[in-house]
């Protein structure tokens, strides 16, 4: 079974869905080339407008980095590998110049999360939840999320989500200003596409030249490297035994 499936439609709409639903659309790094790579061709490929990125099924979103693929990183060398890689792909996913969109078709924990905030949009069923669980497992967002999420909303908002390590609802979400819109369960992927055409009205060329701005705004300020102090900060705290017990009794619990 492949790992991610790639969807195009006729109006230039690419599917990016995760495809590991008996590990809760857990992030290894096959998903992460497959990312890469698509991220790259929809960069270079006139015809496509917009990118979604889903998990598959209803339970889950994504549950973040695959635990058990990565469970042998066990120095903050080993670890900031890993992490660097993903960081690279967020960062290029938050800088693409076409729209992208986080569809929540469930939860989106950890790692999830920070998939869902390099987006420009996140969209979540009404049933969908979300949170920066990773200091549960005595780790910070590993892959420049909280960086990102200061991006997204205000920062005692992300402050609250970061620290608290809350799942939320997607009304909750809302309030937050994390969730830009619900949708219902019954056609998400057509009430998804109808939100974009709604929202994502201007020809190919305005858009990439708003999108411009963003990104000319997160040079002078910075983003990269700032999400990349976030990694190496995090790259420490995967070295230690606090976070090596929490993966292993997670793991354990689960087999
Ligand atoms: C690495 C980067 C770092 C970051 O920067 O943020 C991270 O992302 S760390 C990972 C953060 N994620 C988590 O801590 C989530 C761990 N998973 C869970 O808490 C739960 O599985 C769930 C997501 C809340 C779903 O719970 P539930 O519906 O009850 O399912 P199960 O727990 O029984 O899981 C089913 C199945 O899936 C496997 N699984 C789930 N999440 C992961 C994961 N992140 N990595 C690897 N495997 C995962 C789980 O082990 C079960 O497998 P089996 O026991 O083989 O059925």
């Amino acid at each position: 079974m492949d790992k991610y499936i790639i969807r195009r439609n006729n109006k230039g709409i690419v599917w990016f869905t995760i495809n590991r639903p008996e590990k809760r659309n857990a992030i290894d790094y096959e998903v992460m080339d497959g990312l890469s790579e698509t991220i790259s061709e929809v960069k270079n490929n006139q015809s496509d407008k917009v990118f979604v990125i889903t998990g598959i099924g209803e339970k889950a979103f994504c549950s973040g980095g695959d635990l058990a693929a990565f469970q042998n990183l066990m120095t903050k060398e080993d670890a900031y590998k890993m992490l660097s890689k993903m960081g690279e792909i967020l960062y290029s996913l938050a800088t693409l110049e076409k729209p992208t969109v986080a569809l929540l078709n469930g939860l989106a924990i950890g790692g999830g999360c920070e998939l869902a905030t390099a987006c420009d949009y996140r969209l979540a069923f009404r049933e969908s939840r979300f949170g920066f669980v990773q200091g549960r497992l005595g780790i910070t967002t590993g892959w420049g999320g909280a960086t990102l999420l200061l991006e997204r909303v205000s920062t005692d908002k992300a402050l609250q989500m970061l620290l608290t390590g809350n799942i939320y609802t997607a009304v909750e979400g809302k309030d937050l200003g994390y969730i830009n819109h619900i949708l219902s369960k019954d056609l998400p992927n057509n009430e998804c596409e109808e939100y974009i055409s709604k929202q994502i009205i201007h020809n190919t060329k305005v858009i990439e030249a708003y999108k411009k701005v963003v990104n000319r705004k997160w040079v002078a300020t910075q983003l990269k490297q700032r999400m990349f102090r976030e990694i190496e900060e995090c790259s420490v705290l995967w070295a230690s035994d606090e976070h090596h017990q929490a993966v292993s009794s997670f793991m354990n619990k689960n087999n």
